[in-house]
Order: C-alpha cells, then sequence, then structure tokens
C-alpha cells in the first residue's frame, strides 16, 4: 500500500511526513515553491514534541507519480482546487483506487463522486500551519491530530481500516465511521468563522459573532434534515488525544482561510464554508444573512488585496448591527 497526498500544504505535508516517519510509503503531490522546496530539502515537521525531517517522494502531477492499483489517494487541497485535482487524478489513469477528502466542508465528496468510484469522507481535525516552503506546522498534542473517515455517502470498507491503521502508527488518532458525514457537517459548523478570524483578527469579536453563523448554520441544516456530531471542544477525544500545545519558536497563524488570504493565495475556501450554508439555506427557506455578508466580505477582500486581519472590526458591528 502506497499513500498518495495530493497538496502537500498544512494539512497534506503534516499527513505526509507523519506517515513516511513511520514507514508508510508516500508520494507527494505539490506546487510551486513548496515542490522545489521538498525536493532540495524534504519536508521539515514541526510539533510540539519536536522537529522531524521526512523524505519522501514529491512530483508535480499525479501523472508524473505512476497511479498503481492499491495506492491510496488522500485529496488535501482547499476544496476551490479540488475540481482541478480530480481532473489531474482523472487524466493520471486514477479509477476505483479510494480517494480520501480530507478537507473541511461538504462539498468535495460530491464532486469527486460525480467522476470516482471509490470516494471516502475524512473529517480533519488538525491546526496546522504552512506559511514557509519546506516547512509545516501542526500544534496538535499528545496525538498530532484526530481523523474520522469512512465512505461516503455512509459505510466503512478495508480501505478505511488500511488508512485508519497507518495514521494511528503515524502519532494521529483515527477512527472509521459509518456516518463520516456526520462528523464533517459538525465541523462544518466550527469553520463558520475562519473567515471572521481572516478578516477582522483572531479572537475578535468572537464572542458575537460565532454564536450567529453558528445559529444560523444550526438552522439550516435541521431545515434540511442533516444531522451532525460534535467534533469541537466539547468532543470528548480532544481532551485526552489533541490538545492545542505549544511548539517551540512558532506561533499558531490563524485558521486556514487567514493562512490563504497571508499567502497570498488568490483564492479561499469560504464559498464552500458559510456558502454552503448560504446555499442551504436558500433551498429550505432559512434566512442566512450574517454568512452571506461574510462570504462578500471574503469576495470583496480578495478583490480588493485586503491583508488578512485589516478590516476594522466596527466596519463588521455596523453592517451586522450588533
Ligand atoms: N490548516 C488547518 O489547520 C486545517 C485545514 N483543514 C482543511 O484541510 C484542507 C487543506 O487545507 P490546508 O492544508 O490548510 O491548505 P493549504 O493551502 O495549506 O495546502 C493545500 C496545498 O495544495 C496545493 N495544491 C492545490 N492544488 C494543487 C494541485 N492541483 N496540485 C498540487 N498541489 C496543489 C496548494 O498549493 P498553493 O499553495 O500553490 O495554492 C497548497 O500548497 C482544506 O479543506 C482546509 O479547510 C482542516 C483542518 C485544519
Ligand atoms: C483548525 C480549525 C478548526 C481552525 O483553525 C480549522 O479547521 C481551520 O483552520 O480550517
Amino acid at each position: 500500500m502506497r499513500v498518495v497526498v495530493v497538496g502537500i500544504g498544512a494539512v497534506g505535508g503534516t499527513i505526509a511526513a507523519a506517515l513516511s516517519l513511520a514507514g508508510v510509503e508516500v508520494a507527494g503531490i505539490a506546487r510551486g515553491a513548496q515542490l522545489a522546496a521538498i525536493r532540495a530539502n524534504g519536508l521539515h515537521l514541526r510539533t510540539p514534541d519536536g522537529a522531524h525531517f521526512a523524505h519522501f517522494p514529491c512530483y508535480a502531477d499525479p501523472a508524473e507519480a505512476g497511479l498503481r492499483p492499491d495506492d491510496l489517494v488522500v485529496l488535501t487541497v482547499k476544496s476551490q482546487d479540488s475540481a482541478a485535482a480530480l481532473a489531474q487524478l482523472r487524466a493520471a489513469g486514477m479509477t476505483d483506487q479510494p480517494l480520501f477528502c480530507a478537507q473541511n466542508g461538504v462539498a468535495n465528496e460530491a464532486l469527486a463522486a460525480r467522476v470516482l468510484p471509490n470516494v471516502h469522507g475524512m473529517t480533519v481535525m488538525l491546526p496546522a500551519d504552512y506559511t514557509t516552503p519546506g516547512e509545516v506546522i501542526t500544534y496538535g498534542g499528545p496525538r498530532w491530530g484526530i481523523f474520522d473517515l469512512g465512505r461516503w455517502p455512509s459505510g466503512t470498507d478495508q480501505a478505511d481500516a488500511a488508512l485508519a491503521e497507518a495514521l494511528n502508527r503515524a502519532n494521529f488518532a483515527a477512527f472509521p465511521s459509518g456516518e463520516v458525514m456526520q462528523s464533517k457537517y459538525g465541523k462544518l459548523l466550527l469553520n463558520l468563522h475562519n473567515i471572521v478570524d481572516a478578516a477582522i483578527g483572531r479572537g475578535a469579536l468572537f464572542k458575537k459573532i460565532q454564536p450567529l453563523l453558528t445559529a444560523e448554520g444550526e438552522a439550516v441544516l435541521r431545515a434540511a434534515g442533516i444531522a451532525w456530531q460534535d467534533v469541537g471542544i466539547d468532543d470528548p477525544r480532544r481532551e485526552s488525544l489533541m490538545r492545542f500545545a505549544k511548539v517551540t519558536g512558532a506561533n499558531r497563524a490563524g485558521s486556514s482561510t487567514l493562512q490563504s488570504f497571508a499567502r497570498g493565495a488568490g483564492s479561499v475556501e469560504t464559498d464552500f464554508l458559510n456558502g454552503e450554508i448560504v446555499m442551504l439555506g436558500a433551498q429550505h427557506g432559512v434566512p442566512t444573512p450574517v454568512n452571506g455578508w461574510f462570504c462578500r466580505l471574503a469576495d470583496r477582500m480578495l478583490r480588493e488585496g485586503i491583508a488578512p486581519g485589516a478590516i476594522d472590526p466596527t466596519e463588521v458591528e455596523r453592517a451586522l448591527g450588533l
């Protein structure tokens, strides 16, 4: 078994490096400065329990990696990049190898299922940074991250068991789940705050805005008849398996959305996070003004090149009538 990780950023880099350090055969798919840095020196993985250097083959395209029948493919690009990555996998000859969508949001599995027959969801609880090519940082400890994984739309199979076993050996805590999308919807509710963090800075107005975003999200999921599982800090697995921990010489950059702005990535995932709630609200007749406002704000920040944290909190308070 080989694990092909598509998108060696914060999450994909941590997963690929950890698996490789645990002796699992890994191939990474990366691009730009990250690809060049890994090819030159390997990937530096910084964690609460120290720094590690992982060396695994890294390619610009899955076709270069030469997909094999026994590969497990883990997709770790941002949701807005999934369609292009799936097209590359298809062009590389991917057929019925299992594809694990280790991504936030709930849209990737359905997108993948249009072109591939063996799609799995993977909920990612893994606070990780990618700000410097050649380096990723995870702040989770004692395990570096927690995952739920299972077949889309439901069920589990041998591939879930095999990947979970490999991840558990690589200092993660992985749980096969017959209802993985329930935990992905629970995670989606947590990620509605990513854009707030990116717009006005970490923690600012959290107590005022987070309940509004969550209430809209929960109302929409109830109206749509979608069940969700809490994977936030009240998830009992968190306390024993993965708490936010200090990494020597590093400070958490911020949410994955903030990191996209900070790296000047040119796109963010908000339309697949808050936008999912807005879309479901429109389908089920539930108003979602706060999530809608933040989708428009993300779009404005991208178009006007506004830096993360540069939105004045009073503008947000005024616009939302707080
Ligand atoms: N970071 C975090 O703490 C967490 C993130 N998540 C979720 O995990 C997923 C991944 O997020 P994250 O790791 O932060 O994202 P990153 O942007 O850090 O990593 C994604 C990487 O994939 C690269 N990429 C995109 N498309 C391709 C392609 N076609 N071929 C090769 N490389 C490609 C990107 O390159 P480029 O930089 O050039 O765009 C980037 O380096 C998202 O859904 C996110 O919401 C979930 C939990 C925590
Ligand atoms: C870790 C968490 C919940 C928030 O930082 C996240 O999922 C993200 O950054 O996308």
